[in-house]
């Protein structure tokens, strides 16, 4: 319980800067709910003893605004940086924070999707676990897409507008192939 309202507190956060730093009402994010939907998840990477028969998680993006983790001290998580994995390495008492496909949509484009993939099998000796947040609508019905604030004649919108359960579905049905969501709804 006490997670649940760090992390609530530490998402609204990072919302309101990221709002600063796009240019719109700092209150954007949570107005639209995005600090009360959360998701948590508990990851638990067995240890397998054929190492190269074992992945973690395939390579994707996450579809909500952000996403808060907690990852131990096993290692094994990597995001794509110029076509290339580079891993992020375990910091005692840091949390990452992931930027999602519905961001890099309703920023039009001014935040980008991170590709994000857990290694676990070739480097360790030992399970690993993790507790990812996910950040995203209590209100599945609305529609959303680039807030009208960033779309102008010398940028127009570079996605459509779209229903959140379509959205989602569309999400949880599709292989985890690397690919933002983000691009289904490119114009
Ligand atoms: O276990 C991790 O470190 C990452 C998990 C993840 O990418 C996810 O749940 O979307
Ligand atoms: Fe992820």
């Amino acid at each position: 319980m006490e997670w649940n309202e760090k992390v609530r507190k530490l998402g609204e956060l990072l919302m309101e800067v990221l709002c600063e730093g796009l240019g719109v009402d700092k209150g954007k994010l949570k107005e639209l709910t995005f600090t009360e939907g959360r998701t948590l998840v508990g990851h638990y990477y067995l240890y397998c003893p054929q190492p190269y028969l074992t992945m973690g998680i395939a390579s994707h993006t996450d579809a909500g605004v952000l996403t808060i983790l907690l990852q131990d001290r096993t290692g094994g998580l990597q995001v794509k940086y110029h076509d290339e994995w580079v891993a992020v390495k375990p910091v005692p008492g840091a949390l990452v924070i992931i930027v999602g496909d519905l961001l890099q949509i309703m920023s039009n484009h001014g935040y980008k999707s991170v590709e994000h993939r857990v290694s676990v099998g070739k480097f360790f000796s030992e399970p690993r676990f993790s507790i990812a947040v996910f950040f995203s609508t209590i209100y599945g019905d609305n529609m959303y897409g680039p807030f009208p604030e960033l779309v102008s004649q010398e940028k127009p919108a570079l996605f459509t507008h779209f229903k959140y359960t379509d959205y989602i579905r569309r999400f949880l049905t599709k292989e985890l192939d690397g690919r933002s969501l983000a691009n289904y709804y490119r114009l």
